[in-house]
């Protein structure tokens, strides 16, 4: 049985005071949630990472990053590479945001680039994948994700994947408040895990499988309810500590 995952990916927010407060809010909430059966990560702007570290020393919350360069080291200002986040002690590294594809113009071949320089430092990479709304109303949708998922594959690998997690993030559910019903984020699921299956039935059956787009305390439940939905990348909710906390504890349940 896989174990579910929730990830808070605090984008470009937050202050050194008020991440001193949502970190020790999210322990003193997350102290009895048993760690046996979810994986928890937040993963704040960079600047921040030493310090939610080091707050998070003893704790089995992980602590990863929104971003990284497909490059380990040399004349990339302003780039900050795995190395460097392994060397924080950083577990999970995001890549292919949709905010980055769209934003920063980052393309499937970067994003493969980037996928591999974290698993080569032993990090586990975030593979966002997702559809804009102009993509699902023409019925592009599995076919688009499947296209960014094969674009990562024919790079890494399909072995690669086993030491991957997958967030499936509609862009049109992203900060807006609409989130995927549980029965569309399910048929994408399913369809991500059967294109993976198609190559590798264990690593297929064994990947954790993510949906992002407005998860909120109280549309979680329903959402993990589903097979193959193995729990979340959260944005707006993950910075309030008791909301972010409650979906962790649906995760849970
Ligand atoms: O990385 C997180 C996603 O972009 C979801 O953000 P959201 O929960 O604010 O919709």
């Amino acid at each position: 049985m896989r174990r579910s995952l929730v990830v808070g990916n605090w984008k470009m927010h937050g202050s050194a005071a008020s991440i001193d407060t949502l970190v020790t809010g999210l322990q003193q909430q997350l102290a009895n949630l048993p760690a046996d059966q979810t994986d928890i990560a937040v993963c704040p702007p960079f600047v921040f990472i030493p310090q939610v570290i080091s707050q998070l020393e003893g704790s089995a919350i992980a602590c990863g990053a929104q971003n990284v360069s497909d490059q380990q080291e040399g004349a990339y200002t302003g780039e900050i590479s795995a190395t460097m986040l392994a060397e924080l002690g950083c577990q999970y590294v995001i890549v292919g945001h949709s905010e980055r594809r769209t934003l920063m113009a980052e393309s499937d071949a970067d994003i493969a680039a980037k996928f591999t320089a974290v698993q080569s430092q032993g990090l586990t990479p975030i593979l966002c994948v997702g559809e804009s709304l102009a993509q699902r109303e023409a019925g592009e949708t599995l076919s688009w994700i499947e296209q960014q998922i094969k674009a990562v594959i024919a790079v890494a690998g399909i072995e690669a994947m086993a030491a991957s997690v997958i967030a499936y993030e509609p862009i049109w559910a992203i900060g807006t408040g609409k989130t995927a019903s549980p029965e569309q984020a399910q048929e994408v699921h399913a369809h991500i895990r059967q294109v993976l299956a198609n190559e590798s039935q264990a690593v297929a059956g064994a990947l954790q499988l993510l949906y992002g787009g407005s998860v909120k305390a109280d549309n979680a439940a329903e959402l993990f309810g589903k097979q193959d939905i193995d729990g979340a990348l959260v944005g707006g909710a993950a910075l309030k500590a008791a909301d972010f906390a409650a979906i962790c504890m649906a995760a849970t349940a």
